[in-house]
């Protein structure tokens, strides 16, 4: 049983008629990257799963159990995660107060802050700062370990290379690296090389279906089948 399958997906915005027959399935344990140009669906096909954009047509299956039409909480509460693209990590509140929002249904939320110190050091230097005081590397290390701290069995991670400079993707990269030993993850990322590098597997997406797929081991945007969807 794959931890999510969406089958034959075809999802609206209104009349637009965005994805069209979407599959994909995520296995427990992997780090799965969604790739294409801008605009091909991506976000929507996260947004799909999360039941925020529920599908006209096809089914989603998260943990077996048929979800489509399901309302996000209830997605959500059953272990579902966003660490969505503009990151909303609350502003006004400092980062360890974020951080214990994220963690509040936990056991011994305060052993669980000390496990996102532990991966993620920077933000217990800033543990005192408001979020919005923030870079944007910062704030998108906030939203990955809020992510991880909501204890779910996937993560849905959009963009999160978007707006930063490389030094600080580098670190992101290797707080995800990270946080990946625990969650099972799906990424989506404009960044070709780096999408390989993080994933497992991946898959190609244009004009709202999958056009290729597998391993990402030995993957580059050279290979002809998979530059063809890459430039415009
Ligand atoms: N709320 C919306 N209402 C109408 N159309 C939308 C909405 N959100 C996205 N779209 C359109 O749906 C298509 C797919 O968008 P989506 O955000 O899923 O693409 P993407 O592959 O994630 O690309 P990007 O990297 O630009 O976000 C685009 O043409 C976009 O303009």
């Amino acid at each position: 049983m794959s931890l999510l399958e969406l089958d034959d997906v075809h999802t609206y915005y209104g009349e637009s008629h965005i994805l069209q027959g979407l599959d994909l399935s995520v296995e427990d344990g992997e780090i799965v990257a969604l790739v294409g140009r801008n605009g091909v669906g991506k976000t929507t096909t996260l947004r799909t799963a999360l039941g925020l954009t529920p599908p006209r047509r096809g089914t989603v299956r998260f943990k077996g159990e048929d979800v489509t039409g399901t309302e996000p909480h209830t997605i959500a509460d059953s272990g579902m995660g966003w660490v969505p693209e503009d990151r909303r990590v609350f502003a006004h509140l400092t980062v360890a107060e974020n951080l214990r929002v994220a963690a509040h249904a936990a056991v011994d939320p305060d052993a669980r802050l000390d496990e996102a110190y532990d991966l993620f050091p920077a933000l217990e230097r800033f543990a005192d700062k408001e979020a919005g005081d923030l870079s944007g590397g910062q704030q998108q290390m906030l939203a990955i370990a809020r992510g991880m701290l909501g204890d779910n069995d996937l993560l849905l991670v959009d963009e999160p290379s978007e707006g930063l400079a490389p030094q600080i993707v580098s670190d992101v990269v290797e707080a995800l690296r990270a946080a990946s030993a625990d969650t099972t993850m799906v990424l989506v990322e404009q960044n070709f090389r780096l999408a390989m590098d993080l994933a497992d597997r991946f898959y190609l997406v244009d004009h709202g279906v999958v056009v290729e797929e597998g391993d990402t081991a030995g993957v580059t945007s050279d290979d002809e089948r998979i530059r063809r969807y890459l430039t415009a």
